[in-house]
């Protein structure tokens, strides 16, 4: 099988999903990454950075039959994708197997995703928040919503199907939207009170039914602080794993610099305010934690967050806007 290049992947992922005899025997050739009770396996690199855990078909089984379960376990995988050498990765639930045993065996370790996330890199952190989205999806829809009936899942997982009404359910996202609010000169953040102390993110708010992108972002700014805003921009998007898939859209708007008035609907927001540019890339340099004991001082959301990318592309236009 020659498959190099993006379509003739993508190809063959399709026929992976569609084709569950093809789906079994690609499971022979995988990659897997190990979710406990949807925390996934990470392993230290001698470098003693973390690394996202990949086992091959042959070492997982020869681990599944040290901790005493049969390798035909290895079939409730899911497909996640392939890499670029078109291996194709999977992901698969071990929450009923020993957790330590297994660490000891995969020499890693089972970590949150919360932590686990922000200790490998983007790529991979993207990767493992798919497997157990994929993994958290499967775990939530063991049942029909119209009959009661138990669900059936296809080889690849990518469907569920209800035998006895029909029906075929798909993985969801939620669609969130997620606005940078500038006034020319000043950016508007907000925080939510189980936010960690000090941090301020972006707007955001998950669509109503029916809404547009468009609608969705002037509703959730009018409805947190009370502001009108014009000139959209799209800047991006990104899947989000908490606390569930949602599939944020990004953009940046802009507000009347005479109305910049804030309104907090304080049942969702503990603060909202402007921002300078000062603030701003400071807040970009700084790591983002506190030291112990110390108040909270101000820092926005790391890298991976796509709120990151518009809080870096605003203090960019503003810089260009300075010289
Ligand atoms: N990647 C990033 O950079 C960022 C990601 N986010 C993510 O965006 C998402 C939404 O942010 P948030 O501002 O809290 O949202 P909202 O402003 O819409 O408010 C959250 C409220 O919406 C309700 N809700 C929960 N789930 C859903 C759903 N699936 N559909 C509709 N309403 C729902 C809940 O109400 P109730 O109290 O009634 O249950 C919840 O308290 C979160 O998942 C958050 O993690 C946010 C900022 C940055
Ligand atoms: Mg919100």
């Amino acid at each position: 099988r020659s498959c190099s290049g993006y379509v003739s992947r993508t190809r063959y992922l399709m026929r992976l999903r569609e084709d569950d005899e093809a789906c079994r025997e690609a499971l022979r050739s995988g990659n897997f990454l190990l979710y406990h009770k949807l925390a996934p396996l990470l392993q230290k690199t001698n470098s003693g950075v973390y690394k996202l855990a990949c086992l091959k078909a042959s070492d997982l089984e020869h681990i599944l039959e040290k901790v005493g379960k049969d390798k035909r376990f290895v079939n409730e995988s899911f497909l996640l994708g392939c890499t670029d050498k078109s291996e194709p990765q999977f992901s698969l639930e071990v929450g009923d197997l020993d957790r330590s045993a297994l660490e000891q065996e995969c020499r890693g370790m089972f970590v949150d995703l919360r932590k686990a996330f922000f200790m490998i890199t983007g790529l991979e952190s993207a990767l493992v928040a798919k497997g157990q989205a994929l993994l958290r999806w499967h775990q939530t829809n063991g049942f029909c919503s119209a009959t009661g009936q138990p669900t059936v899942r296809n080889q690849s997982g990518s469907f569920r199907v209800c035998h006895s009404s029909g029906v075929t359910y798909y993985p969801k996202m939620a669609p969130v939207v997620i606005v940078l609010v500038s006034d020319g000169s000043r950016c508007l953040l907000a925080r939510q009170a189980m936010f960690p102390p000090g941090m301020y993110s972006a707007l955001s708010g998950f669509c109503d039914m029916g809404e547009s992108l468009e609608e969705a972002l002037h509703r959730e700014v009018a409805e947190e602080v009370g502001l009108e805003v014009e000139n959209l921009q799209y800047s991006g998007s990104q899947h989000w794993p908490f606390p569930q898939s949602s599939f944020m859209l990004a953009c940046h708007a802009t507000v009347n610099p005479d109305k910049t008035q804030v309104n907090i609907d304080t049942a969702e927001l503990e603060d909202a305010r402007w921002f300078t540019f000062e603030e701003i890339t400071e807040a970009l340099q700084k790591p983002p934690r506190n030291p112990k004991g110390e108040p909270p001082v101000f820092w926005v959301p790391p890298p991976y967050a796509i709120a990151n990318q518009l809080i870096q592309e605003w203090a960019n236009q503003q810089q260009l806007s300075r010289k």
